[in-house]
Order: structure tokens, then C-alpha cells, then sequence
């Protein structure tokens, strides 16, 4: 028996092992970028990803404003033109627990509706939709991924010099189904003005202005994409005006079901697929069975109605990866919610010995009236969750939670309690006698 459990540890070590460098490589590609050169004057070539001349047009008090990009040294009318554009723009504000939030100190920068302009550039004729799909959605690939995209023109915003720029935060999601940001930089001289953007120890930087990309601030259109739970700033534009489209990206469902359809990855080829495999074709690991737990890398919305209805489909960069290859080992996988354990006061009742609190599925938040400090609410609270106490062998540490639970407190006020719990991969692994491992 002693030896089964030492083989169990050494063996769920080396898969944790893999798992993280897994992770970490994987981990890289949670932004993309590209350029698309501006052919001025001329035609695009049919089907070539270079564009035209840009022209903006917008509303104005003054009557229309059109200004063409690109604006280089910019001549006496584009000057005026640009000018008029700043004129018209109103300052940006940015999301603060819940309401619109204007501080100079956090954004310095203006924004104009979309309602209000147009702009011939078409992020899916550039192939950038295409792009973002097969680098953020690495796991449905061919045309599962390029039909999985939809990116909705968001809002334009000059960040001008002299001091422009936009404090690190998170952009808050405008529905459950939205994965991730695109931003695109107008060819307008500017300097300064790094996008940054990061994920866990990582981070990208994206220089469009003259000392960072050169001649293609004035000849080429440059952006990035990113997953929205990724931290990021703008630097401060010490130069000139940097003009940017921001684009919000949503997956489409409906296109078969994203998850575990992965035509372009050949999962049985990844270092991970083998160590699992090796591992579950050992009778002494895990040799009566039990479950495997890997918390999610990304944030997800999962106790929201939508997040419960479209996980596991709208899984991200690694947390897919990882998802497709548990089930391509023929193993049951789900995304179950985890009750917090430092978060939540309950637990000080329970002997929980190692053991996790484990949701049966996702669920949305609820309210209940369970949660006085005995023990007998918080079995009620554990009873209206739905999940049983199981111990789980864990490949990783959490990184994000949601509030997945709400319930009332009595106190000397009354209130309310949130109790937290974290999206993870919860895998089944059946007694070695029962296992069917594909064959290599
Ligand atoms: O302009 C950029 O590069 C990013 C802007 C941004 O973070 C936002 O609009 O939320
Ligand atoms: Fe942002």
C-alpha cells in the first residue's frame, strides 16, 4: 500500500512538473499583434493584407470631420483635421466597481463613439480576425476557429502628448461570451505610448510609436489582441497623437462545439499527453482511483448564467489545451466550482482534513438565507451549493476567484456574506482495473 501511494506521488509530481511547463509555454500566447501596410493612394492588391489609404469621417458641431490616415509629418489640412478630431472628442472614462469613472490621474485620454464615425478598415478583409482566432483559440483550429470570432468596433481614443497614457487595469467584459480586446493604432506620428500587457510572470509590449516600430507608425497600421482577464497599460505618448480603434472580442458559439474539437493540434504529440498516459497505464498510480484537480489560469465568469451555459467551450489558451488532452485520454473532465478555502469562515467548523469542497456543476450565484455562525447553517449553505467534500489530488495552485455564492449573516447587522469559489478542471481517473488507455 505504501509503495502504491509513494508511486501515486511520484507520478502525479512529474505530471504537475509537466503540467507547468506546459503552462508556462503556453502561458506566452495570451496576446497577439501584427502590421498591415497602407498602400497610399493606390489599390490593395485583391485578397493581399495591405489596405488602402484610411479615411475617418465623424459628426461634428462644426459639420462633418474627415482626416486621412496616414498623417506623417501632417500637412497644413490634416493638421486642421486633427485638430478638429481632438476638438471633438470627449474624455475617456473607465470602469470602477460598477460605475463610469472620470480621473485624469488613472486616463488621460479621449474617446469618440462609435455611432459617431466610420473608417473603411475591416479587422476580418486584414485577416486579423482570422489571426487572433488561430493564436487565442488555439484548440479549434482550421474553420471551427476562424468562424469562432466576432469583433465588435468598441470606441475610438486619441491619447495625446504630452502626457496620455492609461493605468494598468483589467477591461471589463461586456458580456460572458467576450474572451478578449483588440486594439488598432492609425498610422499617426507619435512616440511613446507602449502598450503593455500581461499574464501571470509574462508580459508583451507593443510599440507603435517612431522610436519602437519606425517608418511603420506613418506607412502601416499595427495592433494587438489580448485575452480580457490580462492586465495592461499604456505608457505615457510624449509625442504627437496616438489614434487607436479598440475592438471587443467575442466568441460565437454555435459552430460545434469549440471544446474538445481540435483538428489543429495533435494533443497525443504534447510531452503533457505522455507523462498522463504513462502515468494512468501504471496500475499503482492512483490504484483504487480518485480525481484530479487543475485550477483554471484565466478568469471566467463562471457563476454567472452565461459562463454556466458556455464553459467549456469558451476555455482559453492553456486551460483548453489541457482540457482537450484529458478528454483525448478518453477521461471524464468538467469545470466544477471550488469553494475557497482561505476565503470563507465556514470551513472553520469542518475537520476538512485535505479535502475540497467540490460543486456537482457550475451554478450561478445564488442568495440564500442560510448563514449563522453555527454549524448547522453552514451545512446549509454547503447544502444549497451542492457539492460533496472529496480529496483531490491537485496538479496546481488557484489563481482567480469569482464571488459563486452569496448568503445572508446575522450579526449586530444584518448583511451579506460572499463566499468565493475558483473555476478548476476536475478530472475522474476510474481504479487501474478500470481503465481504458487509448492506445499509442
Ligand atoms: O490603447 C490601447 O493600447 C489600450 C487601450 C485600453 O486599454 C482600453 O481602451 O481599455
Ligand atoms: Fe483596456
Amino acid at each position: 500500500m505504501a509503495h502504491t501511494t509513494k508511486t501515486t506521488a511520484r507520478l502525479r509530481d512529474s505530471i504537475s512538473e509537466a503540467l507547468g511547463s506546459f503552462v508556462k509555454s503556453r502561458s506566452s500566447t495570451f496576446a497577439c499583434g501584427g502590421v498591415v501596410p497602407l498602400i497610399p493612394g493606390g489599390d490593395a492588391v485583391s485578397g493581399s493584407n495591405a489596405s488602402t489609404a484610411l479615411s475617418l469621417r465623424w459628426d461634428s458641431p462644426t459639420g462633418m470631420g474627415k482626416l486621412s490616415f496616414p498623417v506623417k509629418a501632417a500637412t497644413e489640412e490634416q493638421k486642421k483635421s486633427l485638430l478638429k478630431l481632438a476638438d471633438d472628442c470627449q474624455p475617456a472614462s473607465f470602469g470602477f466597481k460598477g460605475q463610469d469613472v472620470l480621473d485624469e490621474s488613472y486616463r488621460k485620454a479621449t474617446k469618440m463613439d462609435r455611432s459617431a464615425f466610420s473608417i473603411d478598415f475591416c479587422p476580418y478583409e486584414l485577416g486579423i480576425v482570422d489571426t487572433i482566432a488561430q493564436v487565442l483559440l488555439p484548440n479549434a483550429g482550421g474553420n471551427a476557429g476562424t468562424k469562432g470570432v466576432k469583433a465588435e468596433l468598441y470606441k475610438l481614443n486619441i491619447y495625446a502628448a504630452p502626457s496620455g497614457f492609461f493605468k494598468p487595469h483589467v477591461d471589463t467584459p461586456r458580456s460572458d461570451t467576450q474572451f478578449g480586446s483588440l486594439v488598432v493604432s492609425l498610422p499617426c506620428h507619435h512616440e511613446g505610448g507602449q502598450l503593455i500587457v500581461r499574464h501571470a510572470e509574462h508580459s508583451v509590449t507593443f510599440d507603435w510609436g517612431a522610436s519602437g516600430s519606425g517608418e511603420k507608425v506613418n506607412t502601416s497600421a499595427q495592433w494587438a489582441a489580448f485575452y480580457s482577464d490580462c492586465e495592461h497599460e499604456v505608457l505615457e505618448v510624449t509625442e504627437g497623437h496616438r489614434i487607436t480603434l479598440t475592438y471587443n472580442l467575442y466568441y460565437t458559439l454555435g459552430v460545434g462545439d469549440l471544446a474538445g474539437n481540435s483538428p489543429a493540434m495533435d494533443v497525443k504529440s504534447l510531452p503533457l499527453y505522455k507523462k498522463i498516459y504513462e502515468a494512468l497505464a501504471d496500475a499503482e498510480f492512483m490504484a483504487d482511483g480518485g480525481y484530479l484537480g487543475i485550477c483554471c489560469q484565466h478568469a471566467y465568469a463562471h457563476s454567472t448564467p452565461e459562463g454556466v451555459k458556455s464553459l467549456p467551450a469558451i476555455l482559453k489558451g492553456s486551460d483548453m489545451a489541457v482540457y482537450s488532452i484529458f478528454l483525448a485520454l478518453g477521461l471524464d473532465i468538467s469545470v466544477r466550482p471550488i469553494l475557497s478555502l482561505e476565503d470563507n469562515w465556514f470551513f472553520d467548523f469542518y475537520d476538512i482534513n485535505d479535502q475540497n469542497y467540490v460543486g456537482d456543476k457550475l451554478r450561478q450565484i445564488k442568495l440564500t438565507e442560510a448563514g449563522n455562525y453555527e454549524d448547522e447553517d453552514s451545512n446549509e449553505i454547503l447544502r444549497e451549493f451542492g457539492g460533496k467534500w472529496l480529496k483531490v489530488n491537485w496538479l496546481t495552485h488557484p489563481t482567480s476567484k469569482n464571488v459563486g455564492f452569496v448568503h445572508m449573516t446575522y450579526g449586530n447587522e444584518p448583511g451579506i456574506n460572499h463566499v468565493y469559489t475558483y473555476a478548476a478542471l476536475f478530472v475522474v481517473i476510474p481504479p487501474a482495473a478500470e481503465r481504458l488507455v487509448p492506445k499509442e
